[in-house]
């Protein structure tokens, strides 16, 4: 089977002569479509720059990243643009929601911009949050949402034009643990009802646990990649662990 997201040999340097980082350092792997894939690391090992070369937002210095079949690196600024709008969802820790927008109108957004009609962008809007159980606060700012429910909108803003992968950097980075719980209950739901790939980058066991697979990443490479099979949550968590002391740090270092 062809993989959904394929990156080959990806590096990236930042800097110029004689102060040059290698963030990446010709990192390799797949990802299959319904694959629910997460991201762990030391600071700085290079996840953050992984996820912003994925989404176009920054560009490996050379190799390859390949979405559908499709060489991202070398798109022209138009068919990014494309790419970006179609194929991808994203998900930030601090939500990215605008802030004179109610949460309708941040979910509906990018079907507003893509021109779609209003009675299909409702019915979409509506269906998507009550998935997400946060139809009650649609008429609320962001400002009256708690971060769950910030969070929250900002998932369904991210799936709404179903896309083919979704990129979370730290999605629950500013979440008490309850509202973390549930909001990875709803990813793992995206997950398994309605197969959508999603590639989670974090620091914290308890999220990373969620996951199907994760890829641990040290100074812009591979390290090592576990699954979590048919073990409970609670296992792979402690599977999680003991990689991340191998990895050389306590939660505090590694992550
Ligand atoms: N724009 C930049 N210019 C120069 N160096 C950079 C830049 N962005 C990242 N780096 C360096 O690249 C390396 C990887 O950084 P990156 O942000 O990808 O790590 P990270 O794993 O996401 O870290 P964290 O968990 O702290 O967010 C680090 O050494 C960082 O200092």
């Amino acid at each position: 089977m062809k993989s959904l997201l394929s990156v080959q040999n990806a590096e990236k340097y930042y800097g110029n002569k004689g102060n040059v980082t290698k963030a990446l350092d010709g990192i390799s792997f797949d990802v299959e479509a319904g694959e629910f894939l997460g991201i762990m690391g030391a600071s700085g090992s290079g996840k953050t720059t992984l996820l912003n070369c994925i989404s176009t937002i920054d560009q490996v210095t050379t190799g390859s990243i390949n979405v559908k079949g499709q060489d991202i690196t070398r798109l022209k600024a138009k068919a990014m643009d494309h790419f970006r709008q179609n194929e991808l969802g994203f998900i930030f820790q601090d939500f990215n929601l605008l802030d004179t927008l109610t949460a309708y109108e941040n979910i509906a957004l990018a079907l507003t911009i893509k021109g779609e009609k209003s009675h299909l962008i409702h019915d979409k809007t509506v269906a998507v949050a009550k998935y997400l159980a946060i139809e009650s606060v649609l008429k609320h700012y962001p400002y009256q949402l708690s971060g769950g429910q910030k969070q929250r909108v900002a998932s369904a803003r991210a799936i709404i034009t179903d896309p083919s992968l979704i990129l979370a950097d730290e999605p629950t980075g500013a979440l008490d643990s309850k509202s973390a719980r549930l909001l990875l209950e709803c990813f793992e739901s995206l997950n398994k009802d309605l197969n959508s790939t999603i590639l989670m980058v974090t620091h914290d066991a308890f999220t990373a646990s969620y996951a199907q697979r994760i890829l641990f990443i040290k100074d812009g490479t591979l390290f090592s990649e576990i699954l979590r099979g048919n073990q409970s949550r609670k296992a792979f968590f402690q599977q999680i662990i003991e990689v991340m002391t191998l990895l050389g740090g306590d939660d505090e270092h590694v992550l």
